[in-house]
């Protein structure tokens, strides 16, 4: 008697025959995180419908005593954001980067050229008024083209791997200023040529020089998300799929798998999306976790995750150890170094991500894994997210109001407005309104006067704009300890404290206090955590900040 196995989404359910052999070159991971075979022997027998391993061996599994290295699988993801390709110099260094590593095979996922994504995104708002006959001499299209055609020049590769892209980008841009509109879907398609492009040039370099390499459109190969343009979401489908296509076309025919960052391919409308700014982070994690790969190394322009941004406070120093909860918490509330949906893939594969300098190879960066050694460790990075708006809520009601907060909750959720920071009383809710997915809905003050029109069906409501979050990531085991020094600091630079919380999370305190007065904070805060005795630098703040 036969049975059909079912395995997971992506996979066709297998009919088994009595004694069947089964034989997957198909990845494991997406059902089975913990291993990252990559082709799973198992020898089955099929007896009245049931079904019972009699042998099982994998080619490749991480970890521990049962490790059959394979020489020939892929082995980890390198990903290069912007800075790290930005100029034909830049392409040739990142090609002799991964050289340098003889004994990895990776996949390579890039962003597009330095400041390309911003520029299309300039020429496509520019387009909506210049009208039709003005779009061939917008600034930022020559800037693309200059940008692309040089590059192809210095790297000696033929420029007609990108001309079919550099028309279209044009004439896409004609029909945004036909339509006088663009669309959040129009937007995704603009952008995408900056990693169509990018790949293009960096993958012809690497043949060119005798390096076998294969570019790829990540909406082409599977990465599947929602519709959401501009913020899609990756849905399951992508890991068999993503996996599928690289693992198969690596075993018939290895070359450097060169996929582009940030882009999909949304299920339903079946066009261009992309995962967020920064989300080329993202599109690392993901491959590393479908092909259950070692490794997967982010290049950046700095030694790493710092103490705090750099531009900022320029004594930011890099953190040599992080969590994947510490690490998705400080992308979450705004470091900008990590795409704030990254490390769920990572954590999920469990594969280590590195975070290292494209420009300074050498320094050893953050490694970001399940857990670390937390015996030492008191605060570990300082957040900044600016220009949030916060909520005070009152019930009207006043005490005893059974089903109050859920009320409020089900206000934002009817609104799709997703909340940042909640503290809670009986009666009254502070909260703060994650700033991104206001701003990319455009109608940013109808909506919130609707979130207030709302609200005030049940309660007293105060909206205060203009305030920021410092959250402060750590070990909050030592809550007290953090919380009482943040507090001493704040204290003797004069900032007044609006909401605090440490919520749920293990690993964060968040501060919410005026926009003005935020940059003050995070470098007194970093002084005093980092560098000196406590308190040791109290900021210049009254002269500089008037709202203090
Ligand atoms: N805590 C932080 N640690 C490191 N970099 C940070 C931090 N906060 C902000 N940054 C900024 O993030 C930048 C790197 O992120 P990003 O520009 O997205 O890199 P890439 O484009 O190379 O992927 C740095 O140049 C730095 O200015
Ligand atoms: N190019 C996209 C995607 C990306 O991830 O870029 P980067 O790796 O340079 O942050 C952006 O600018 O958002």
């Amino acid at each position: 008697m036969a049975a059909t196995l079912h395995l997971c989404s992506g996979y066709q359910p297998i009919e088994l025959r009595r004694q069947q052999c089964l034989h997957f070159t198909a990845p494991l991971p997406p059902w089975q995180p913990s291993v990252s075979s990559h082709c799973l022997s198992l020898r089955l027998r099929c007896e009245g419908g049931k079904v019972d391993v009699l042998e099982r061996s994998d080619a490749q599994s991480r970890g521990g005593s049962d490790q059959i290295p394979n020489e020939n699988e892929l082995t980890c993801v390198m990903k290069f954001g912007g800075s790290s390709v930005a100029s034909a110099e830049r392409m040739r260094e990142v090609a002799g980067l991964i050289l340098s590593f003889p004994d990895e095979r990776p996949v390579v996922v890039l962003s597009a050229m330095g400041k390309a994504t911003n520029k299309l995104l300039s020429a496509g708002e520019k387009s909506v008024t210049c009208g039709v006959s003005n779009v061939s001499d917008l600034e930022e299209l020559a800037f693309i083209k200059d940008l692309h055609l040089r590059t192809a020049d210095e790297l000696g590769v033929e420029s007609t791997i990108i001309s079919k892209h550099l028309f279209e980008l044009e004439q896409l841009l004609n029909g945004i200023a036909m339509m006088k509109e663009m669309t959040l879907r129009t937007k995704d398609y603009l952008v995408s040529f900056g990693e169509c492009m990018s790949t293009r040039l960096f993958a012809a370099y690497l043949n060119k020089i005798g390096v076998k390499a294969r570019q790829y459109d990540a909406f082409d190969i599977g990465f599947i998300t929602t519709d959401d343009f501009t913020n899609a979401d990756i849905l399951e489908a992508t890991y068999p799929a993503v996996a599928k296509r690289l693992h198969g076309d690596w075993i018939s025919d290895p070359a450097i798998p060169i996929v582009t960052g940030f882009l999909g391919k949304g299920w339903r409308s079946c066009a261009v999306t992309t995962l967020g700014r920064g989300g080329s982070d993202l599109t690392a994690t993901t491959i590393g976790k479908a092909l259950g790969l070692r490794e997967i190394q982010v290049w950046k322009d700095v030694d790493g995750v710092l103490t705090c941004d750099p531009n900022i406070y320029s004594r930011a120093a890099p953190v040599s150890y992080l969590t994947f909860d510490e690490a998705a918490e400080l992308a979450y509330f705004g470091a900008q170094v990590l795409h704030p949906q990254s490390m769920r893939p990572a954590r999920e594969g469990d594969i280590p991500v590195r975070v290292k300098n494209s420009y300074n190879p050498k320094a050893p960066g953050t490694l970001i894994t399940r857990s670390r050694d937390m015996s030492e460790a008191v605060l570990t990075s300082i957040v900044l997210k600016r220009n949030v708006t916060m909520l005070d809520i009152v019930s009207t009601r006043m005490l005893g109001q059974v089903g109050f907060l859920a009320k409020v909750f089900a206000i934002f959720e009817d609104l799709g407005i997703s909340v940042d920071v909640v503290a809670t009383s009986e009666v009254s809710i502070s909260l703060t309104l994650d700033p991104s997915k206001l701003w990319s809905r455009e109608l940013i003050q109808q909506e919130l006067d609707h979130v207030e029109g709302e609200l005030k069906k049940i309660a007293v409501v105060n909206l205060l704009q203009h305030r920021s979050i410092i959250s402060l990531i750590g070990n909050v085991q030592r809550s007290s300890l953090i919380i009482e020094k943040a507090f001493h600091v704040l204290r003797c630079n004069g900032v007044n404290v609006q909401m605090i919380s440490q919520g749920a999370s293990k690993v964060n305190i968040s501060l919410i206090v005026n926009d003005g007065e935020a940059e003050l904070c995070v470098r007194s805060l970093h002084a005093a955590f980092f560098e000196s005795d406590l308190c040791g630098v109290v900021f210049e703040s009254k002269s500089q900040n008037g709202s203090v």
